[in-house]
């Protein structure tokens, strides 16, 4: 194989692509920071989403070793997403309504990429999807796969628990072995624990922005946020915890 001499930084990174895709619809200073940061949300999200789908082939596979190192990669990727609402936090709730009207009824709803990322973790849910017909498309396909949780019961199986019995006890004995799927499931309620952080984070940054406006998408805004907060995606592994 020889080298490819037109091969650049830019042409390689597609930079052009990237670096000539923010758009934005005022004149405001801060509406940069705003497309910056949900594009790299969007390039975070597109990350997460090729882990997870890497984390259930490992699991599928009874790869203990690949499935912990691809979870932790996940929550790092995800401290780094969290961290990331600090940046959009320095933007004043004056500075936002400078140019919120002109977002029109675009909004966090349309993510695509959040509610496949849901789809994956188990979400089976149609509410507030997005319109475009290729990106509902996706959503459902991830919705009729294995969901993590799915993924991690094959994976107990395979490694000769039996998934038919009792859920609760079987989780118990998992914890109580202290093995490579104790650390997975471990590792599995730091994920959960990071999105709820990021929706926590998520949350408070919406009241201290807007307070009780309602959202572009529709919803009450905040209110409706708050909501969700008190979903956790893996109920089971939280349910357990007393008894560990
Ligand atoms: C000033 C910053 C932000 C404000 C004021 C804000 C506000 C809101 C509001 C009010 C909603 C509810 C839906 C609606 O009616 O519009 C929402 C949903 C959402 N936002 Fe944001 N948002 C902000 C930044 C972000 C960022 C940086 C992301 C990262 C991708 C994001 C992702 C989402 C997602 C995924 C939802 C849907 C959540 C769900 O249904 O569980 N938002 N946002
Ligand atoms: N829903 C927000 C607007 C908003 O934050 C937004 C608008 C367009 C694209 C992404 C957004 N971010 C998350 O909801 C609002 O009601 O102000």
């Amino acid at each position: 194989m020889s080298e490819d001499p037109s091969l650049t930084y830019t042409s390689y990174l597609a930079l052009n692509e990237i670096l000539g895709a923010q758009r934005p619809r005022s004149a405001e200073h801060d509406e940069m920071l705003f497309i910056v940061i949900h594009q790299v949300y969007e390039l975070w999200f597109k990350q997460l989403l090729h882990e997870l789908a890497f984390l259930q082939r490992c699991l599928a596979d009874g790869d203990t070793a690949h499935a912990i190192r691809t979870l932790r990669r996940i929550l790092t990727v995800l401290k780094v997403v969290v961290a990331q609402i600090d940046v959009l936090e320095t933007m004043t709730p004056g500075q936002f309504t400078s140019f919120r009207a002109r977002l029109d009824a675009a909004s966090g709803f349309q993510s695509a990429q959040f509610r496949e990322l849901e789809a994956v973790l188990g979400r089976r849910s149609f509410a507030h999807f997005p319109a475009d017909p290729q990106a509902r498309a996706r959503i459902e396909a991830a919705m009729s796969r294995p969901s993590l949780f799915d993924s991690f019961l094959t994976y107990l199986a395979g490694e000769g628990y039996d998934i038919a019995g009792d859920r609760r006890q079987l989780l118990l004995r998992v914890y109580r072995d202290d093995a490579g799927p104790a650390v997975v499931a471990e590792h599995l309620v730091d994920l959960d624990e990071g999105i709820q952080e990021w929706r926590y984070r998520h949350v408070k940054m919406v009241e201290r922005t807007i307070g009780d406006k309602s959202g572009t998408g529709g919803s009450s805004g905040a209110g409706y946020l708050r909501e969700t907060l008190f979903r956790p995606v893996f109920a089971e592994l939280w349910a357990v915890r007393a008894d560990l």
